[in-house]
C-alpha cells in the first residue's frame, strides 16, 4: 500500500530524513512514533506527495511518485492535519464542510449534490455529531473539529488514511472520544498511517509501529516487538516501563532514571 525506500530528505543544508525505509502492506495500520521535530510530518507529507525526497522512492497504492498524476491518486488518500483545517471556511455549516470532502474541494461554488449531503449527514451521525450539522465550522470545540475532520476524510472512501497528531490539544475525555471514533471508523478496508508522540494513543486498531529518532527509523514492525523500553528510551530519552492495558500500551516514567539521565 505504501512503500518508502531509501529516502533521504535534505532542505536548507539540513539532513531531515536519513535512509528511511517503511513498507506498509494491506491490512496493516501503522503508527509513526517520535519526538517533536524528529521528521514525522515530513514523512506524511512525502506519502501525500507534498514533498519529494532528495533521494529514494515513494510508492503509494502501487504507483511510484514521479510517474503518476498525484491529483488523481490523492483522491484515494485521506489526510487529516491542522493545516487542512485552516484552509476550510469557518463560516460554512458543518454538513457543507463535510460534503466538500467527497470531492476534495475546500468549498462548494455550485449546488451540493444530494448524495454528498446524505453521506455527510450519515458520517456525522457515526461520529455522534448530527446535532451540530448546521452550526458554522468555526464555532465548534477542538474535539468536535477533530471529529468532523475525521468524518470528512472518509467522505471520499479513501484506501489510505493519514493522520497527523489528530488528538493534539484535546483533553482526556475528548481524546478518548476521538480515539474511539478512529478505532470504530478506520481499518475496514482503509490502511491507516498515524503520527503521534503519545504512546497511549496506540489503539488496538494499530498493528505496527515505526520509531523515529532525528530523521532515522530506529525500529519498525509489529507493535509488540517494537514497543520495548530500551527502544523507547532511545526515542524519548526518558527511561520508561511499559504496561499493556485493554490492548493499549501505557508508559510509566521511571523518575530516578530521569534524574540520573538529566
Ligand atoms: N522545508 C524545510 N526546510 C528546513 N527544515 C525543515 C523543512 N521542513 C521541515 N524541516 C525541519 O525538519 C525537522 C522535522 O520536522 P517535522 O515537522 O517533520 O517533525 P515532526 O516530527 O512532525 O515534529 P512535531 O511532532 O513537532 O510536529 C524539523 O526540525 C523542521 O524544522
Amino acid at each position: 500500500m505504501i512503500k518508502l525506500s531509501n529516502i533521504n530528505f535534505i532542505r536548507e543544508q539540513r539532513h531531515i530524513l536519513h535512509d528511511v525505509n517503511l513498507h506498509i502492506r494491506e491490512g496493516e495500520n501503522w503508527v509513526v512514533l517520535g519526538r517533536n521535530g524528529s521528521g514525522k510530518t515530513t514523512i506524511l507529507e512525502m506519502v501525500n506527495g507534498y514533498h519529494f525526497p532528495s533521494s529514494g522512492t515513494v510508492e503509494v497504492l502501487g504507483h511510484r511518485y514521479g510517474t503518476v498524476d498525484l491529483r488523481e491518486l490523492r483522491r484515494s488518500i485521506g489526510y487529516i492535519s491542522q493545516s487542512l483545517f485552516e484552509k476550510l471556511n469557518r463560516a460554512d455549516p458543518v454538513w457543507e464542510v463535510m460534503a466538500t470532502g467527497a470531492y476534495a474541494y475546500l468549498r462548494f461554488y455550485q449546488e451540493i449534490p444530494e448524495e454528498a449531503r446524505l453521506k455527510a449527514l450519515e458520517l456525522l451521525e457515526r461520529v455522534g455529531l448530527s446535532h451540530l450539522k448546521d452550526q458554522p465550522l468555526g464555532t465548534l470545540s477542538q474535539g468536535e473539529r477533530k471529529k468532523v475532520m475525521l468524518a470528512r476524510s472518509l467522505m471520499a472512501d479513501p484506501k489510505v488514511l493519514i493522520m497527523d497528531e489528530p488528538c493534539s490539544g484535546l483533553d482526556l475525555y475528548e481524546r478518548e472520544r476521538m480515539l474511539k471514533s478512529v478505532q470504530e471508523l478506520c481499518g475496514h478496508g482503509i490502511t491507516v498511517l498515524y503520527v503521534t508522540h503519545h504512546i497511549e494513543e496506540i489503539m488496538p486498531l494499530f498493528t505496527h509501529v515505526a520509531l523515529i529518532e532525528q530523521g532515522r527509523i530506529i525500529a519498525a514492525g509489529p507493535k509488540h516487538e517494537v514497543l520495548k523500553p530500551e527502544l523507547l528510551l532511545r526515542v524519548f530519552d526518558v527511561p520508561l516501563e511499559l504496561e499493556w492495558f485493554q490492548g493499549r500500551p501505557w508508559a510509566k516514567v521511571i523518575q530516578n532514571g530521569v534524574e540520573e539521565h538529566a
